[in-house]
């Protein structure tokens, strides 16, 4: 049997009220073209919703299809079958409700801080002191008022994702989905980034979708870490995270985040077995 007749028509899901769910998975399928032109999925029959205001972290093995199901939230990739909705629509492209975070802080290097922030509000037809006034207000609160004029080469790694952060959030998305953002930092600095991510998070209420392959880190900021097994990537627990907030890195040394931590370590040691014993020869 093929690939292709075995994955399933999407399960029709009834629509829920407005305002309650903002980002409703329902049952995606994507697939890739491999070598030879065989369609292989990466991520298989995926269901899940988040609510407003939620904090949620797709955590998973690599090459488990995390990123790949963050991009088509993003817009940016189309489920073989399914289909992904944000608020009430359809997800069919990229849109300004939507901000992305990526590991590397892309940015435009011969622009400002101020201006890589305000470029978004410009292109959707800001002028030019009220795109500079919420990039003010954005830098502030990320923390680097004093480096608005500087260009981004001149900022270390740290300071160059909180930009990214802010210019992600710089055209008022409800909905902040972040790749791996701080995988490419130094552990201080990661730590410094979560924690300052939280309060964000918090004076915002937005809802954020955070790809992570670090189970501390999908502990410390989650509502709900859903575990994804190995690919093609399919959740194999959705667990609340039941710690209080406000959370800071003191919160990793108590009881509760080490068993659910090791909860987790299980689910992926299991993922990544299960996966080696499908990859090696007899
Ligand atoms: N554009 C693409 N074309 C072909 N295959 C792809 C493409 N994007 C992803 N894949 C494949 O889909 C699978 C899932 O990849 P994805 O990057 O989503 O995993 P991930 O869990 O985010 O991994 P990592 O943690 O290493 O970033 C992998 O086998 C990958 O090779």
């Amino acid at each position: 049997m093929s690939i292709i007749s075995m994955i399933r028509k999407p399960v029709p899901v009834p629509l829920r009220e407005a305002g309650e769910v903002e980002i409703d998975v329902r049952d995606v399928t994507i697939a890739f073209e491999r070598d030879g032109g065989e369609l292989v999925p990466a991520v298989d029959r995926v269901s899940f919703q988040v609510r407003r205001g939620e904090f949620i972290c797709l955590l998973g093995p690599s090459g488990c299809g995390k990123s790949t199901l963050l991009n088509a939230v993003a817009g940016f990739e189309t489920p073989y079958e399914g289909e992904v909705v944000v608020g009430t629509k359809v997800v069919t492209g990229p849109g300004p409700d939507r901000g992305v975070v990526f590991q590397q802080p892309r940015l435009f290097p011969w622009k400002s801080v101020r201006a890589n922030v305000a470029h978004g509000p410009r292109m959707a037809g800001k002028s030019r002191a009220d795109a500079g006034a919420i990039a003010d207000e954005l830098i502030e609160m990320v923390g680097l008022s004093r480096s608005a004029k500087a260009l981004p080469h001149t900022l270390s790694g740290g300071m160059q994702q909180r930009v990214a952060i802010a210019r992600a959030l710089a055209n008022r998305p409800n909905i902040l989905l972040m790749d791996e953002p701080f995988g490419a930092l130094d552990a201080q600095t990661r730590t410094v980034m979560q924690e300052s991510l939280l309060r964000l998070w918090a004076q915002l209420d937005t809802t954020i979708l955070f790809v992570t392959h670090d189970i501390d880190e999908a502990v410390l900021l989650a509502d709900r870490v859903l575990v994804m097994s190995a690919g093609p990537g399919r959740i194999v627990r959705d667990l609340a995270v039941d710690l209080p907030r406000p959370r800071t890195i003191e919160t990793t040394l108590g009881a509760r985040f080490q068993a659910l931590r090791r909860e987790c370590l299980d689910l992926i040691r299991q993922q990544s077995q299960k996966a080696f014993e499908g990859t090696h020869d007899a």
